[in-house]
């Protein structure tokens, strides 16, 4: 069985960037970028302000000299003008410095009268200046290709002032649920044998955090028919169809046959993790295609470790941008592993990591709480509280 650092790059390699187009600042978060975004000036464009107050000429000023306000710059003014021998201007933040200033003293220092103002001892040795181009120079790369428009990232393209930005589709995502005893949330429990479908709808949920577009969600039973059916309707429609259920090994597991009239290259096929072993990824007429196991959890984790890092590449991302992997303290003690590498379901709290009690596969009550996975290699000893361990966001 391949494990799951492999895996990964088996993904990444089979992954086709999807085209790229144009789009407005406005429109463009949470997208991926398919250019470099450089800097179009200097920022600030001058020396501005960075405090309400006085901008003075620091050497020739001293507490409790009277001075004249000769200018008042208010941020955007074109011409702050220049300082004379015994001037100071009002100044506000943002507003440009005027020539000959080198300090500004904020105004809770100031003592004005008429057009007059002195300044108390104890305004500091803060000058309270931007300087130009202290942010970013002209030219600058702010942000790279492959980079996501987060809303942080968005401030800096703005920033930046380009009005549009080069970037990836949107991938389509059909999501298929396989099982004859899947119902509808809000109808199952009154129908004998039936249970709500429940996998879906974390995986729709996740992948449009990832910026994906659902174009179809359906639900098959276990009849290699209908399922061949649902398959070729997603393939027709979408950039990446994800399966869930019908994984594993068992007579009515149909998630990999029902791609068969449409042929199906098999990327990987289970993979040596606990929970999600039977995840498999393959492509279809050109698409990618994802099966989750249907077991909520293992769906959950997988989607996590597999879907999030193939949108992201879809988008130009990286896949193993995904998985940044951080070093916490664990809150309570863990038992050994097995021989699957392990990714444990886990609360953050201020003590460290809270392993979920429930480590059910099957579970979904758990996966409200649990919002990181601890990584544990295969045949882990058993971790104390305290010990460090390896994180992901879940
Ligand atoms: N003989 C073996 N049996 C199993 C193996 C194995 O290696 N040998 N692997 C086990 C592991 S590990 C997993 S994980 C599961 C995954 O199986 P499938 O992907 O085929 O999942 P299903 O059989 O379709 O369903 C499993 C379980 O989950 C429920 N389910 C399915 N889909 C949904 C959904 N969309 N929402 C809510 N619940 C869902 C389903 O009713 C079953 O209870 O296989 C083990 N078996
Ligand atoms: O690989 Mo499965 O998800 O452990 O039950």
């Amino acid at each position: 069985m391949l494990d799951f650092d492999a895996a990964i790059e088996e993904l990444a390699a089979a992954v086709r960037p999807l085209a790229t187009e144009e789009v407005p600042l406005a429109e463009a978060s949470a997208r991926y970028l398919a250019q470099d975004l450089c800097a179009r000036g200097d920022a600030p464009a001058r020396a501005i302000s960075a405090m309400d107050g006085y901008a003075v000429a620091e050497g020739a000023t001293r507490p409790g000299q009277w001075l004249t306000v000769a200018h008042e710059i208010k941020a955007g003014a074109a011409d702050p003008g220049t300082l004379s021998d015994g001037e100071v201007a009002r100044i506000f933040t943002g507003a440009p410095l005027p020539a000959g200033a080198d300090c500004v003293i904020m105004q809770e220092y100031a003592e004005r009268e008429g057009s007059k103002v002195r300044f108390s001892e104890g305004y500091g040795p803060a000058r309270h200046i931007r300087e130009a181009g202290s942010d970013f120079r002209a030219g600058d790369n702010l942000l790279k290709r492959g980079d996501r428009l987060t809303p942080r990232a968005i401030v800096s393209a703005s920033a930046a002032d380009v009005a549009t930005v080069e970037v990836h589709a949107r991938p389509r995502i059909a999501i298929i649920a396989t099982g004859d005893e899947l119902a509808p949330p809000g109808s199952a429990f009154e129908t004998p044998g039936a249970l709500p479908e429940s996998a879906s709808f974390g995986v729709a949920a996740m992948a449009q955090e990832m910026g994906a577009q659902i174009v179809s969600r359906s639900r098959g039973g276990d009849n290699l028919g209908e399922l061949t059916g649902l398959a070729g309707q997603a393939l027709d429609t979408a950039d990446c169809v994800v399966v869930t259920g019908g994984a594993s090994v068992g007579d009515h597991d149909l998630a990999r046959p029902m791609f068969g009239d449409a042929g199906l290259d098999l990327v990987f096929s289970k993979i040596a993790i606990k929970p999600g072993k039977p995840v498999w990824l393959g492509t279809s007429r050109g698409k990618m295609v994802l099966g989750l196991p249907g077991n909520p959890t293992s769906a959950m984790v997988t989607a996590r470790l597999f879907l999030r890092p193939l949108l992201a590449a879809m988008q130009g991302g990286s896949a193993s941008g995904q998985l940044r992997f951080l070093s916490m303290p664990l809150a309570a003690a863990l038992p050994p592993t097995g021989s699957r590498e392990t990714f444990v379901r886990a609360r953050a709290t201020a003590d460290g990591l809270v392993p979920r009690s429930n480590q059910e596969s099957g579970s979904q009550a758990p996966l409200a709480e649990a919002d990181w996975l601890i990584r544990r290699p295969a045949g882990s000893p058993a971790c104390e509280a305290g010990a460090l361990v390896e994180a992901l966001d879940f």
